[in-house]
Formats: C-alpha cells, structure tokens, sequence
C-alpha cells in the first residue's frame, strides 16, 4: 500500500492568557491511497485541530512539532493545499464568500486547477447538490446546501488527500448516504480519505480502518471491522456501547480539560478497569493504548 499522508509524532498546543490547551499529542498515523480512515472520539478531543494541523492551517496561537508528509514527496504543505489535499470544512456555511455565487466560486476552483468551468454542474450533482443551487448566494443555502457545496468545492480539484471534517453534518439520512457513498468512490479511484465524524454508524458503513481520539490522543487505530466486533480501548468500547443500536450507556463522567490533562492514561478517572499501571502513560500496541486492552488473551 502506498502512503498517501504520514504524520509523525504530532503535537498541537495552543497558548492561552494563563494556560496551554494540549490539542494534539503525540499523534502518529499513516493513510494510504485509496484507504478511508474515519476518525471519530467526543466533541472537543482534537479531531479539527488536527485536520487543520494536517493543512497547516491552524491560527497564530498555535505551537506544532511534528511532522506530516504527502505521498513519498518533502513538498510543502502550502503547495499542496487544493489539488493535492482537500478540506470539507466542519461548519462550511461560515468559511463560504457572503457576495459570490457557489457557481462563481466553484467554477473559479475548477478553472484554478485546470479543469472545464462548465464541469460545475457535474461536480455539484456529484456532491448531491442541484446544479440549479448553485445559483444562490450563501445566506440563501440552507446549512445542508452550504455542506454540499463545501463538497463540491474541496473534490473540484479531485485531490490525492481529502479531509472531510464532519462532512454529512445537518444532512438527511439519503444525503447522508450519498456524501458517504461518493466518498468511497473516491477511495476507488484511489483518493486517501480521512473522514472525521461523530456519526459510527456512518464510520461503520465506509470505514477501512478507524482512529478513536480521546483527550488529544489517538487510544486505538485499527482496521474497522475488527474494532467494530472487538474494540480493544475501553474509552472505545464505551463509545460503541452509547449507540442507540448498542447497550445505548452514555459514558459516565466527563473528558478531562486539555488544559489539565493527567500524566498517564487521561480515560483512567472515567476507566472501568483502571490500575495503579494507569498512571503511567500506555504506549500503542496492537493497535490500542492502553495498560489492560480489552479482547486479548488474559485482559479483565
Ligand atoms: N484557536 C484555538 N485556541 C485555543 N484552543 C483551541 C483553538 N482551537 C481549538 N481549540 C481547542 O482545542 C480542542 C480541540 O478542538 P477541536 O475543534 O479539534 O475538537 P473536535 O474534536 O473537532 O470537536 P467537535 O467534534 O466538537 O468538532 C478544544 O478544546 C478546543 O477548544
Ligand atoms: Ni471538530
């Protein structure tokens, strides 16, 4: 398999008045051609952050070490943005031009990366948008229409990497199915994607292989169908066992703040099977960290 995106012992910290908000740490993970990756972990653990990070794109409080790679290239990521790597923004409605069009700004993105600027209509309907809405301005798309049309705008360029955060947010269930089918698609034709998504149903249909965040960490990172019979984190059985089509349990307790994060597992105050090890941080193995994983031989 051939590495699409490789990012490498990633940390994000942004710098508060009196804190620092530990939004990424030590994040290492591969993506590959053709692979969709769904990242999924609650509201707040980092998800964004990272995509952004991924980009580049993170504001000026923002402090990173790491690092993250195209393809087998050392190009940088300015270079890249748009044709090489894609971004379906979370909340699209805000990041779109209030005065232009979806036509104008599509077909500006499609004419920028060389492609027919009478593709729009194709592209839009690709992405479940009536070509017609293209029409409108933004305050005139409802959150689904500015969703769709963020879609159009980020697979316009047809890129090697598409990050889509949070891409079927405020859709109906068949616009739900059809963004997730025309992402695996484009993992067929190649595209690597990384999907970011609170919904694991949606993660359960397509996912190729999944990272669960918690706490600015990735806690486990394997292939999806073996996570979603056995998950080896307890902090991801946890998740799994709140689905309504599941035990439906909410987790108990709260994530810690990332300003105050524990020095050893952060998911141990709200962990079934804590232990004393628990105070030391756990490092990844098979797939999973964590001092006492779930689903192998001799764990509780
Ligand atoms: N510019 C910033 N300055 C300070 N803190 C920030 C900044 N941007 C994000 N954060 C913090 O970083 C953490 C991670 O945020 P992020 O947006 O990645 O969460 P997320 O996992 O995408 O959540 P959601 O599922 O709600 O979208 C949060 O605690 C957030 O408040
Ligand atoms: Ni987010």
């Amino acid at each position: 398999m051939t590495a699409a995106l490789t990012i490498d012992g990633l940390n994000v910290r942004f710098r508060l008045r009196d804190a620092t908000v530990h939004a990424v740490t030590d994040l290492s993970l591969t993506l590959h051609r053709g692979e969709l990756l769904a990242v999924v972990g609650e509201s707040g653990c980092g998800k964004s952050v990272l995509a952004h990070a991924v980009l580049d794109l993170l504001p000026a409080n923002a402090a990173t070490t790491g690092t993250v790679q195209f393809g087998a290239g050392s190009r940088p990521v300015r270079e890249l943005r748009g044709r090489h790597i894609g971004l379906i923004p979370q909340s699209p409605a805000t990041a779109l031009t209030p005065v232009r069009t979806g036509r104008s700004l599509l077909a500006e993105t499609l004419r920028v990366h060389g492609r027919a600027t009478t593709d729009a209509d194709t592209v839009a309907a690709e992405a479940g948008l009536d070509p017609a809405d293209l029409d409108r301005y933004p305050f005139q798309l409802s959150g689904g229409m500015a969703q769709r049309l963020a879609t159009a705008l980020a697979i316009a360029p047809d890129p090697a990497v598409l990050l889509a955060d949070e891409p079927t947010a405020g859709l109906d269930r068949p616009l739900v199915d059809h963004t997730l089918d025309l992402l695996r698609r484009r993992c067929a034709a190649g595209t690597a994607v990384m999907l970011i998504t609170h919904d694991l149903t949606a993660a359960q249909r397509v996912a190729d292989t999944v990272a669960v965040m918690y706490a600015s960490r990735i806690v486990e990172h394997r292939p999806a169908d073996e996570f979603f019979t056995a998950p080896h984190h307890p902090y991801a059985a946890a998740l799994l066992d709140s689905l309504p089509d599941r035990a439906f349990q909410p987790i108990p307790g709260h994530p810690p703040m990332l300003t105050d994060l524990p020095a050893g597992c952060a998911f141990a105050p709200r962990c079934p099977h804590a232990s004393p090890d628990c105070a030391a941080q756990p490092a990844i193995s098979d797939g999973a960290a964590c001092h006492h994983p779930l689903s192998v031989v001799g764990a509780p």
